[in-house]
């Protein structure tokens, strides 16, 4: 299987972005959706809105890796699976270790097979990642996790349970996966299960609506305490996936960086939480005509202090692209990343394309305004990529982007979108 590290992205810059563009359905809440499509024993899920990004179509893989049917309708962003037959409790290493959302299909596995056998996890490297709430919760459930080392050292986990039993579970921090994760091994658990410091992330609220919808019991979404009372079975069902704010925020951010005016179809400016207003205080106006977010920036950019934080703080996968774009503002910019411990390896990459940023732990101060001029650049993870786009939307010549799979993981057809909106961006493969 090719590893897509040959994918680049070529970035002119120069335009301002003007024009609608359509907002993708989310890549974080599409996931774990398709890992509980998988606890419907009978009949066929249909989910619609579905982004047609890289992290889906090895979640397809995936799903069809352990027996269900899934078929990925491009055109229609339509996804149905038929998850009547499950044949392998193993998620494979060459593409559970690909996306992050692997791990999402472990409740489904334990509920019906009784066993998940983990290969690999992967996603964006960030730093440290852990999974300990995770395990810690199956197992207050009655699961057991094992770590087990083949002869060629080659490390696998192994969750195995009979049936769950609900209790009492709490993240340390909330988690937005783990949350889920909880959610679905509650929902067919027995017994109710009261889960503490719940994520409040829209996805998760999206994942618990369609769950719902399949059958389970839940109260409390968007609370921070869930109780889940454990049902027998949960049937296949329709569901239209929610907007991805984060691939918004980027949009409203190319607007920004060019100093254009574009209108997003499927963009809510509540979902953007405190980045909406960090962005305004920046210089970019927001108006709602009805369902369409319209979205501008006239006057020059404004430097920013931002924290990173849990929704509706200021969402951590949009802190490189407000990198990139405080590198256009005037003044000293201040960001703090507190939700992971290696997010700063856009700098050095910006850096190369002329900005000025002094990277302290996790702590940035990014000095603008430099004006950036186009350069080989490497994304280094998803989000590191989509802030090298807006970056070469503002560059001087040309911005060349290697490791092009990383924006091909959670944006479909970036550079289509946007050059819909006047930009000059090729994928080249
Ligand atoms: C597929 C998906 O939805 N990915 C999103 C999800 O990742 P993900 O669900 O992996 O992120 P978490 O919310 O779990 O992680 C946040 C922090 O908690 C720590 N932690 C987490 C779990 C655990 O068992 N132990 C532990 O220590 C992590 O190391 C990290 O420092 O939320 C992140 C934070 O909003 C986003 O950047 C990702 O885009
Ligand atoms: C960190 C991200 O994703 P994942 O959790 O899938 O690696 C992201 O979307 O920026």
């Amino acid at each position: 299987m090719s590893l897509g590290h040959e994918v680049r992205y070529r970035v002119r810059g120069g335009a301002e972005l003007r024009g609608t563009v359509f907002v993708q359905g989310a890549k974080n809440a599409v996931l774990p959706m398709i890992g509980a499509s998988l606890m419907a024993a009978e009949g066929r899920t249909v989910l619609r809105n579905v982004p047609i990004i890289e992290d889906v179509k090895r979640a397809v893989e995936l799903a069809e890796a352990v027996g269900a049917k899934a078929e990925l309708h491009e055109a229609e962003r339509t996804l149905v699976i038929d998850a009547s037959q499950l044949t392998s409790p193993v998620l494979p290493e060459e593409i559970a270790s690909r996306f992050r959302g692997s791990f999402l299909f472990v409740p489904a596995l334990l509920h019906r097979l009784g066993e998940a056998v983990i290969e690999g996890v992967g996603g964006c490297n960030l730093g440290s990642r852990n999974l300990d709430f995770h395990y810690n919760g199956f197992k207050r459930m009655g699961a057991t996790v094992t770590e087990l080392v083949s002869d060629d050292g080659r490390g696998s986990i192994h969750v195995k349970a009979g049936q769950l039993q609900g209790g009492t579970l709490y993240l340390d921090t909330p988690s937005h996966t783990g949350t889920e994760n909880l959610i679905m091994a509650a929902s067919l658990a027995h017994g109710t299960t009261l889960i503490k410091n719940c994520a409040l992330e829209p996805e998760v609220l999206d994942v618990i609506k369609f769950v719902q919808s399949m059958g389970a019991r839940i109260t409390g979404g968007g609370t921070g305490f869930i109780t889940v009372e454990g049902v027998d079975r949960l049937t296949a069902v329709q569901h239209t996936v929610m907007p991805d704010r984060i691939d918004a925020g980027v949009l409203v951010m190319a607007a920004a960086i060019t100093g254009g005016e574009i209108s997003l179809v499927g963009a809510s400016l509540e979902h953007l939480g405190v980045a909406a207003d960090k962005l305004e205080q920046m210089g970019v106006e927001f108006s709602e005509e009805g369902a369409v977010l319209r979205v501008r920036r006239e006057r020059p950019l404004r430097p920013i202090n931002v924290i990173t934080d849990e929704y509706p703080g200021f969402a951590t996968d949009l802190q490189s692209p407000i990198m990139a774009l405080s590198c256009l503002a005037d003044g000293p910019s201040y960001i703090y990343e507190r939700i992971f411990d290696g997010r700063f390896k856009l700098a050095d990459e910006l850096v190369r394309m002329g900005a000025d940023i002094e990277v302290n732990g996790n702590r940035a101060k990014v000095n603008g305004a430099t004006p950036l001029r186009g350069a080989e650049v490497v994304a280094h993870d998803l989000r590191t990529g989509s802030a090298l786009v807006l970056a070469g939307l503002v560059a001087e010549g040309e911005t060349t982007i290697t490791n092009g799979y990383y924006l091909d993981r959670g944006h479909s057809h970036i550079a289509g979108r946007l050059n819909g909106l006047g930009a000059d961006i090729e994928r080249l493969a």
